[in-house]
């Protein structure tokens, strides 16, 4: 897929081969309350073209699945086009096959009726629908289960359902979301294997393949190219070329350079662009999902590297994805106790005083800097300052946060201020009446920010 808006690294003389899917301009927004709209895709131009795998990397929540499901048609764009071989989009895209990470099997059906659903779903008479079946099953390493249900599967028997499922419609592009995520490490390993060996058959049908992930070392595995998306709403940040013969070795030194370049990429921030004016607000700047004693484990850890770190080799070394660390590094840089550079974190003087205060300095100090740089954290507490007797109640801030977040990810920022905002012991919270009330640290707090200017 090339992406006319990123900043390609790809030579753009060369003659690329026939587009299989083409975005122009797409733009998606979801209805928010109140009639309010929540924007998750804005100004996507991207084309898949004949003989590559392409990767959509992003973090959680910035619309990989959403673009994915509009190039398959399941969605429609709410501003610009897909193309399919140069026909606009009106429905699904008739040229291709999907996997879920999910698997999204019907219980009820065999292996073998699974994998002719989709056959049937297009009108294929009987006889080739089960020739195709058998076919497909047989290609994906699945001979002998054919009558099974999928509750006698493992998860990995059950994702290659999903793949033989996809594959018996023979489908022009692969559209894969994040199909290897629900499976232990080694099944997804094997699974990967067996889909690059698959790709590099000459026969086999399909000409190219997308693939949703938010795990950097899966994109530099499989793709030729890798699309960053940033969030707040998403947009496509970056592209990367990788020109990695295949099998490619995790442990060479240029897969290595690769991983680091896209976690710098992703690390970036790329908070929601706010009129120029507007200081940052709730809904600009979303709080990254952290626990406090995840971040305080996070500081720990780069303390004791000497107050330096580099992420991606930290999470290889505690067996973690480098995106699993993302949301605790966008915490500790939000909250001033780590700065990042590329791939490098570092403790910053604040990070290290906090670190090394006792129990209740180091709390006051979180408050201190909650208040001062974290925007829901510090509307909480001016709200409850404005209260009537220092309480409010969470449906307050449930109602405002709902108008430019999902229901689901409102209740995920209140969940992550409450977190915070008690552990600096800025405000109590009764989970049972919903009521949050005002302590005398913020008053305390208040003041003395006001008497030294915050700092
Ligand atoms: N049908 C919908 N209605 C309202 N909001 C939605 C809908 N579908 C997705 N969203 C919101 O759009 C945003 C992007 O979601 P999407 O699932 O596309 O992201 P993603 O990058 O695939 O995330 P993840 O890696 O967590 O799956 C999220 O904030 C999500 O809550």
């Amino acid at each position: 897929m090339a992406a006319t808006t990123s900043t390609s690294t790809t030579a753009a003389t060369v003659a690329r081969p026939p587009a299989i899917v083409e975005v122009e301009n797409l733009s998606k927004f979801f209805p928010g309350a109140g009639g309010t709209t929540l924007p998750v895709l804005e100004g996507i131009n991207l084309t898949l073209h004949e003989g590559e795998i392409v990767a959509l990397l992003g973090k959680s929540g910035s619309g990989k699945s959403t673009l994915l499901r509009t190039i398959a048609g399941l969605i429609a764009p709410s501003n610009g086009t897909v193309r399919y071989r140069g026909e606009i989009l009106n429905g699904a895209n008739p040229g291709v096959g999907m996997v879920f990470q999910s698997f999204a099997l019907m219980p009820w059906l065999t292996v073998q009726d699974n994998v002719e659903l989709g056959l049937q779903a297009r009108g294929v008479p009987a006889a080739e629908r089960r020739e195709r079946a058998l076919e497909a099953i047989d290609l994906i390493g699945l001979d002998g289960f054919e009558s099974a249900y999928p509750k006698e599967l493992s998860g990995g028997m059950r994702q290659r359902v999903g793949f033989a499922r996809a594959l018996v419609l023979r489908p022009d592009a692969l559209l894969m979301d994040e199909p290897f995520s629900a499976l232990d490490v080694l099944t997804a390993e094997n699974l990967r294997t067996e889909l690059t060996a698959l790709w590099a058959q000459p026969e086999f049908p399909t000409k190219a393949i997308c693939i949703v992930t938010h795990n950097i070392e899966e994109a530099v595995l499989l793709a030729d190219r890798v699309l960053v998306l940033g969030s707040n709403p998403g947009r496509i940040k970056a592209e990367v070329a990788v020109r990695l013969p295949r099998p490619r070795d995790r442990r060479s030194p240029t897969f290595d350079a690769l991983v680091d370049q896209l976690y710098a990429t992703l690390a970036k921030g790329d908070e929601r662009q706010p009129a120029p004016a507007v200081p940052p607000g709730p809904l600009s700047h979303p709080l990254p999902d952290a626990t406090v004693g995840g971040l305080a484990g996070l500081v720990e850890i780069v303390y004791a590297h000497n107050g330096q770190t580099d992420l991606p080799d930290l999470a290889y070394e505690l067996s973690f994805e480098v995106d699993d660390l993302l949301p605790l590094v966008d915490a500790a840089v939000m909250l001033g106790l780590l700065e990042v550079e590329g791939a490098q974190a570092f403790l910053t003087e604040t990070g290290r005083d906090w670190y090394t205060a006792g129990i209740l300095a180091s709390k006051e100090m979180f408050a201190n800097l909650a208040v001062q740089h974290v925007p829901l954290v510090r509307t909480i507490c001016k709200a409850l300052e404005n209260s009537d007797d220092g309480s409010l109640r969470d449906d307050f801030f449930r109602d405002l946060l709902r108008r430019g977040y999902s229901t689901e990810d409102t209740e995920k920022q209140l969940d992550i201020a409450i977190d915070w905002g008690r552990y600096g012991e800025l405000f109590d919270y009764d989970a049972d009446s919903g009521d949050l009330v005002l302590t005398e640290v913020y008053a305390e707090l208040e003041r003395s920010i006001r008497e030294t200017g915050g700092q």
